[in-house]
């Protein structure tokens, strides 16, 4: 069960207060002064794929002993138990939380109201894997017998973010099929991809856990009326046209064959959904074989978070080092930089995972926390991000945790390339850990022939007082299958802090009123009248937009 417990009353946050007023000026320099061993201490490998450098930053064993207890001490362990047992954790929406079902291939059973869910998730990996082969192969045909050479994946959020990012991030596994993705409610998204693709071979993949989202079926709809006037003809719907959804009624209404339905369960948060049907893009894309690999990935990191070792546990630790952050240091956001190209859609993808997890103001008492839950998400592929924020990192006065990603083997080793991308990855968290003196920086300028006296008003601009944060993710090779480890890491790193900060990490009502009150403005939006039921800044910028438009 999940303990509900305040982390500010436990002893070991208590214990955490005293040993962060008496460590805060402790440096990651004199750290790593002081134990030569602290990287070989400080860091994990997971299945020799994926090695995990933590030691830049400002935590001793110390430290990590009072987060684990602090983790200890919120009911983490029982909590893992209940979701990979199937309760229903998330209990605004009273459901299980199952993303771990969708990827278990040790296939042991997992029940949720008495149902083995694992016959439900196999049966549709199975329709997955026949329906891809034939697609793939050309033996599923358009309306004039052609075969499909496009797919366009329809869907927004969770049924968007993890198949564009898996796709992009796997391109070197890719086939012959071309991948797009709509999913802005803005019609240049749809009439962009559009120009692009032929209707007689073209298959669009809509993917809405609900089958209800604006923007989806606003999409859904327009390509529909695309196919049709070309086709002439409802039935080539059925072989243009799927469905990824839990919602069978909607689907059926919507006009698709509900045999051409992948189905899954609402134990699958959307954003944590590119495990279930929702990943048939990928499956498209990269083939079932590889998908399963990506599975795999994630499958043995559910174990090892499941069964490693407090001290070994790579998602737990990382959440631990972050919480240290968030919650003493004041930090309030994150970085994820890749220092991979294919990977420029990871931080965005996690900026949805993390932030509609954690970003909860209601414990699961139904009480305001007194103290700071998720912080935000943000990143780029490096080398890209260090011509663009990463001075506010170096130089800048908050303090923002990063991690760095690299893959040793490039898919793509042109020329030295690979070797100058690296040689960036290993500086920037070198520099942020240890800066540079002013006794540094002047020697640099007396070697290079100036006069002490001559450079002392320029000086202070060029220290940098170190002391940064970052964990390093050194990845052997992006396959799907430390892709999927990677992710999974990840999602698991959320679950330990939604547990910690005591908030239910599974629901979204923060996406609701928004939706709300753009439903009550449209038909305001249909006629030429003065809009006048809103306050006066929303009426004046109605307005004025109906006056231009
Ligand atoms: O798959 P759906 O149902 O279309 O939802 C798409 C998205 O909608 C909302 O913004 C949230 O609920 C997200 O979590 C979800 O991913």
């Amino acid at each position: 069960m999940l303990k509900t417990v305040n982390p500010t009353h436990t002893d070991a946050w208590k214990s955490l207060q005293t040993h962060f007023e008496d460590t805060k000026n402790t440096t990651i320099k004199s750290l790593f002064a002081s134990d030569p061993m602290r990287a070989e201490k400080f860091s994990l490998t997971f299945n020799e794929q994926i090695f995990v450098d933590y030691s830049k930053n400002r935590i001793t064993s110390d430290t990590l002993d009072k987060l684990q207890a602090l983790a200890k001490e919120c009911g983490l362990s029982a909590a893992i138990k209940s979701m990979f047992s199937g309760e229903k954790i998330n209990r605004t929406e009273d459901r299980a939380v199952l993303h771990v079902a969708l990827r278990n291939l040790s296939n042991t059973p997992i029940y949720v109201d008495g149902k083995n869910v694992m016959d439900d998730v196999n049966a549709v990996l199975a329709k997955m894997e026949s329906f891809s082969k034939r697609v793939i192969s050309g033996e599923w045909k358009g309306y004039t017998g052609k075969a499909i050479t496009d797919v366009v994946n329809i869907g927004i959020g969770g049924s968007d973010l993890g198949p564009f990012m898996v796709t992009e991030a796997l391109r070197p596994y890719k086939n012959h099929l071309n991948m797009h993705f709509v999913s802005n409610i803005d019609g240049t998204q749809m009439v962009e991809v559009l120009k692009t693709v032929n209707p007689e071979t073209t298959l669009f993949l809509v993917a809405s856990k609900t089958f209800t989202t604006q923007e989806t079926m606003t999409n859904a709809q327009s390509a529909r009326d695309w196919l049709l006037k070309s086709a002439n003809d409802d039935t080539a719907v059925a072989k243009h046209f799927v469905a990824l959804s839990t919602n069978t009624k909607e689907v059926a209404k919507f006009g698709i064959d509900t045999a051409n339905m992948f189905e899954f369960w609402d134990w699958v948060g959307g954003r944590y959904s590119l495990w279930s049907a929702i990943g048939l893009s990928i499956v498209l894309s990269i083939g079932f074989d590889n998908f399963k690999q990506l599975l795999a990935g994630a499958h043995d990191i559910d174990k090892h978070f499941n069964q490693a070792p407090a001290e070994q546990n790579i998602p737990l630790i990382l959440a631990l080092i972050n919480v240290w952050y968030n919650n003493f240091y004041g930090a309030e956001t994150e970085t994820i930089l890749p220092y991979d190209q294919y990977m420029h859609r990871f931080a965005a993808y996690f900026q949805q995972g993390n932030m509609e997890s954690n970003g909860k103001y209601i414990d699961r008492n139904g009480d305001r926390v007194t103290y700071s839950t998720g912080p935000v998400i943000w990143g780029e592929p490096g080398t890209n991000g260090q011509h663009a924020f990463y001075q506010l990192i170096h130089q800048g006065t908050k303090l923002i945790p990063c991690d760095f990603i690299a893959p040793a083997i490039s898919h793509n080793p042109l020329g030295d390339h690979h070797e100058k991308l690296l040689s960036n990855f290993f500086a920037q968290t070198q520099a942020l850990a240890f800066g540079k003196t002013k006794e540094e920086v002047e020697q640099e300028f007396i070697s290079a022939g100036k006069k002490l006296e001559d450079i002392t008003e320029i000086v202070p601009f060029k220290v940098f007082e170190g002391n940064r944060p970052t964990n390093s993710i050194l990845i052997k090779e992006m396959t799907p299958y430390t892709l999927g480890a990677l992710i999974a890491i990840y999602e698991h790193k959320i679950f330990t802090q939604g547990v910690i900060w005591n908030i239910f990490s599974f629901d979204q009502w923060g996406v609701e009123l928004g939706k709300q009150l753009a439903g009550r403005i449209l038909p305001e939006l249909e006629n030429n009248e003065d809009i006048t039921s809103h306050d006066s800044s929303t009426n004046g910028l109605i307005n004025l937009y109906k006056s231009w438009r």
